[in-house]
């Protein structure tokens, strides 16, 4: 399998924990559902390892999560936050940024790729120079998912990528995730309170509040 977790156990708030499996082949997305404040979010967290579960282990291309540094596991294995987490600077700044880290020194994001991302995404190319900290809640959820995309990670984990997108913003969106998944070695994992995903392609789903009930074997 390309992505999976096996017995990954959490809590999230006071229920009972999670004991949770999945897997999923490339070019294939995980649609997590439940209500508000089961954990969904908790459980994205964990796999781009933000945060610990309490036992389990997850997968990439056969990888145990162990066997792999964090700094890596978390350039291949992408969580792009509900409030997206964006630097004091520019939209361009923003962008560079992860390229100063350490595990991606000596590349940097390619400026057309990044203008057509932005173009796609219905972004005005004025929103390169303006300041991060002044952004609309739609305009940085998708500088910040653009920011994913320019890391090339193999696995995006999307946490409600789209709730404060217009409709054509959305549909945009979706088209962009499913030509991203469309190339090797990818897969995704997506919250989303609605069904405006479906039209995408390779989909499966895990329900938390399913899964509390009935652990999965
Ligand atoms: N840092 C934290 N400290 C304490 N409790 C937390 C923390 N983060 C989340 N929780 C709690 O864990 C539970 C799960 O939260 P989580 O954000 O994963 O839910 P969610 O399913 O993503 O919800 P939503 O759909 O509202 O975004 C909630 O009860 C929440 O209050």
């Amino acid at each position: 399998m390309f992505f999976s977790f096996r017995d990954l156990s959490f809590a999230a708030g006071s229920q009972a924990p999670f004991v949770l499996s999945a897997a999923l082949k490339a070019g294939e997305i995980l649609v997590v559902r439940g209500p508000s404040g089961v954990g969904k979010s908790t459980l994205l967290r964990i796999l781009a390892r933000l945060q610990p579960a309490s036992g389990g282990t997850a997968y990439l291309e056969e990888q145990p999560w162990q066997d792999i540094p964090s700094p890596i596991w978390r350039a291949s294995v992408h969580y792009v936050a509900q409030k997206p987490a964006l630097f004091d600077g520019s939209v361009a700044d923003n962008f560079a940024k992860p390229f100063s880290l350490r595990t991606l020194s000596g590349t940097s994001p390619d400026p057309a790729r990044t203008g057509a991302l932005m173009e796609t995404l219905k972004l005005p190319p004025t929103l390169w120079e303006q300041d991060a900290r002044t952004l609309s809640g739609g305009e940085a959820s998708r500088v910040a998912f653009i920011r994913g995309l320019l890391i090339e990670p193999k696995v995006l984990l999307l946490d409600e990528p789209t709730a404060a997108l217009d409709e054509t913003s959305r549909t945009a969106f979706y088209g962009v995730l499913g030509d991203w998944l469309k190339g090797a070695g990818r897969a995704a994992l997506l919250v989303s309170h609605t069904d405006d995903y479906l039209d995408l392609p390779g989909l499966k789903f895990l329900d938390l509040a399913e899964s509390r009930r009935r652990p999965l074997p």
